[in-house]
């Protein structure tokens, strides 16, 4: 039978993105609902043929749906979702609320999806960043154990959500007309810049957003993998870009690396320096795959590889991993 299905925060950068990956993929779903807060009551949102009016979100609605795609802030997460599961719907959180719970899954499925079925009412959708790393390490750590990861990320305005896309915009114009950009959704003007500052900065020093990278990736990969990470906000509207470096237990060539990554599901190798050929940000919009270009061999130690990734933070990253999910469960 048919499973009915609510996308909460449906207005926003997630929630629409998840409107359509449900729209692409043919799923068992014989019911939508569209939920956000007061200020969208009556927005129309398409998801083929069926225009859904967004209705505000109440509790005795949605419990309703066998499923709740969450995709609102980890505070509301926290007060919406033990609701949710009180009246037995099924939740897949995207926020950071739950992902390190030890009762809760967190899941990337072509990595751990047997953990899906294990569930207590919520699964844990992981950080953007951190789906599109454990899925650039995963083919390496099958050949030999990974034993730590330097990081650094490019990461897009959409991760911040909508409000961010559109002060990226509006503070780009404004600097080109000279005009001073007013900053709310980044922590400085965005435009012509590089901010080394994602989420709040913790007692260590990283940032929350680098020691989700650490923590999360320990956890979906099951392994002590030592990963040491600077998240960057960039002036690119969507898409997520890394520059990993990777240390594994035995070496690892560049041949292996491209046999690895080849027949791993989800992952696509775009890597032909010699015709100016590697993943880029607007090339990879839109699509549900991690690319990988750049794989060299690290000089300075004996079982390092250099390697670039970029995907769609708002599908893999986010959407696309949620209804995944969502598939392994219908
Ligand atoms: N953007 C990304 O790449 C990623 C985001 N995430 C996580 O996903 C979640 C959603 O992020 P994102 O889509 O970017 O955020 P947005 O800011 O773009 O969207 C937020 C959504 O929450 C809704 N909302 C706000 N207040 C309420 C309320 N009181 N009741 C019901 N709904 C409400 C908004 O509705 P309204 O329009 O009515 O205000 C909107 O639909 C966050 O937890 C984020 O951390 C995770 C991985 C990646
Ligand atoms: N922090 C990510 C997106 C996000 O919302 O992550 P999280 O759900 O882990 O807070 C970004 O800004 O690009």
């Amino acid at each position: 039978m048919g499973k009915s299905v609510a996308i909460v925060g449906a207005t926003g950068a997630v929630g629409r993105t998840m409107a359509k990956v449900i729209e692409e993929k043919n799923l068992n779903i014989t019911k939508i609902g569209l939920f956000a807060s007061k200020r969208s009551i009556g927005k129309k949102i398409n998801i083929g043929s069926n225009e859904i009016i967004v209705e505000k979100t109440e509790i005795d609605k949605v419990s309703k749906y066998d499923y709740c795609l969450l995709a609102v802030d980890s505070k509301l997460s926290q007060k919406l979702a033990p609701e949710l599961i009180k009246k037995g719907t099924i939740v897949i959180d995207n926020s950071s609320a739950f992902r390190l719970d030890h009762q809760v899954p967190l899941v990337v499925p072509e990595v751990n999806p047997q953990k899906a079925y294990n569930h207590k009412g919520i699964i844990s959708n992981p950080n953007c960043s951190t789906i599109q790393m454990v899925l650039s390490l995963y083919p390496i750590h099958s050949i030999s154990p990974i034993q730590r990861v330097v990081v650094s990320t490019y990461q897009s305005a959409s991760g911040a959500g909508q409000k961010a896309v559109d002060e990226l915009k509006n503070c780009t114009e404004n600097v080109l007309n000279g005009v001073k950009c007013q900053n709310e959704a980044f922590i400085h003007p965005i435009a012509f810049s590089a901010i080394p500052h994602i989420d709040s900065f913790d007692p260590s020093g990283y940032t929350k957003e680098e020691l989700k990278m650490s923590n999360e990736t320990q956890k979906i990969m099951n392994s002590q993998i030592k990963v040491s990470a600077t998240c960057v906000r960039i002036p690119t509207i969507n898409c997520h870009c890394e520059s990993i470096n990777i240390q594994t237990k035995n070496k690892v060539t560049v041949t292996d690396a491209l046999k690895a990554y080849e027949k791993f599901p989800s992952v696509k190798v775009w890597d032909n320096p010699k015709e100016n050929i590697y993943p880029l940000p607007p090339n990879v919009d839109g699509y549900d795959d991690v690319f990988i270009g750049r794989i060299r061999q690290d000089k300075t130690i004996e079982n390092g590889l250099n390697i670039w990734s970029v995907a769609d933070n708002l599908r893999k990253g986010a959407a696309t991993n949620a209804v995944q999910i969502l598939e392994l469960l219908i």
